[in-house]
């Protein structure tokens, strides 16, 4: 009997249905090989407070990548956008499936787009970088935090405990929960979070033929987008303390990012859109970084640490 293979993951409904995905893309590659699922509940399944409020990296995966350094598991299937920049030494993003739609939507059980909502409507969510950007365009809304798995907070609109929430078209969609979104915002006016849409597979760096087996269900042009965005934040500030939308799309050998940050005070706000080649993603995620740099990119950072430390003395 052939022994099987030991897949980690978180056990919410999204980072399941994630991983029944990437499952069903290797058995298709490989019908001889048995997967078994093993669920790791993480500290961003516990601690429910609103991210930006933590100075933590990795809350949503440690567990389950110590798992895979340990070897109780082989290799993990994570959200690319919860996963750091810098990964552990012994840990390798093995393999990046085609991505889905890195789009941000509103999502709420009346039919109402962002335009509709009445004045002083509470809008759920606790991403700056969501915050930030629909009180741009909704300044007269009342932005509010909130927590829990996607289909949790889809539940406290249906509730009526919130207006509406803003959430990523990607996990709906595969948690099959699509019906409740009514609009799709364009990737230019509300810029999605680096990796969002993407899956990521994280295996030991030294198991070659894992490594090897995963790399049959690679998407090379979803490699490329994430590359650009995460070059990106690892130049300037990333994490969930500053709102920085970044996402790149590929067309043929060429690539496009754009990128927006906002100042603490909402007074600023840069936006930036470069093409380079889809061959050289890092180069462009560079690039794009010094150009925001050049704009005061890392003063507005600093602005934000002073103000989310601010409120987190008033918490
Ligand atoms: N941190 C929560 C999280 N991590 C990944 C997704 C959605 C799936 C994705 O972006 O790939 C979500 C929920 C959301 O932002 O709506």
């Amino acid at each position: 009997m052939k022994k099987s293979i030991w897949v980690g993951t978180r056990g919410s409904r999204l980072a399941i249905a994630q991983t029944e995905i990437a499952l069903a893309a290797l058995r298709r590659a490989h019908p001889g090989v048995r997967f078994e699922v093993v669920t790791i509940s993480t500290k961003g399944d516990v601690d429910k407070r609103p991210l930006f409020t933590m100075d933590e990296k990795g809350i949503f995966e440690k567990e389950v990548n110590e798992a895979v350094k340990k070897g109780e598991a082989d290799f993990a299937v994570h959200s690319l956008k919860d996963i750091p920049s810098d990964l552990s030494e012994e840990l390798v993003v093995a393999c990046i499936p085609k991505r889905a739609s890195p789009n941000d939507v509103l999502v709420n059980d009346k039919g109402q787009k962002l335009k509709e909502l009445a004045p002083g409507s509470v809008i759920g969510t606790s991403s700056l970088r969501r915050a930030v950007q629909l009180t741009k365009y909704r300044p007269d809304l009342n932005v509010m935090p909130i927590r829990g798995n996607v289909e949790t907070r889809v539940k406290k609109v249906i509730s009526g405990e919130y207006g509406a929430v803003v959430l990523a078209e990607a996990g709906l969609t595969r948690i099959g929960m699509k019906d409740v979104i009514v609009e799709r915002f364009s990737i230019r006016d509300f810029v999605p979070a680096p990796g969002q849409g993407a899956i990521a597979i994280v295996c030991r760096r030294d198991d070659k033929a894992l490594i090897r087996m995963l790399g049959q269900i690679e998407d090379s042009r979803s490699r490329a987008e994430v590359l650009a965005e995460r070059a990106l934040i690892k130049k300037v500030e990333g994490g969930c303390r500053f709102p920085l939308g970044a996402v790149a799309v590929t067309n043929g050998d060429k690539i496009t990012l754009y990128a927006s940050v906002f100042s603490a005070d909402g007074s600023r706000n840069i936006k930036v859109k470069k093409v380079g080649k889809a061959s050289e993603p890092e180069k462009l995620g560079d690039k794009v970084a010094g150009m925001l740099v050049k704009q005061g990119a890392m003063e507005m950072a600093e602005g934000w640490r002073r103000a989310v430390d601010e409120w987190n003395r008033k918490l």
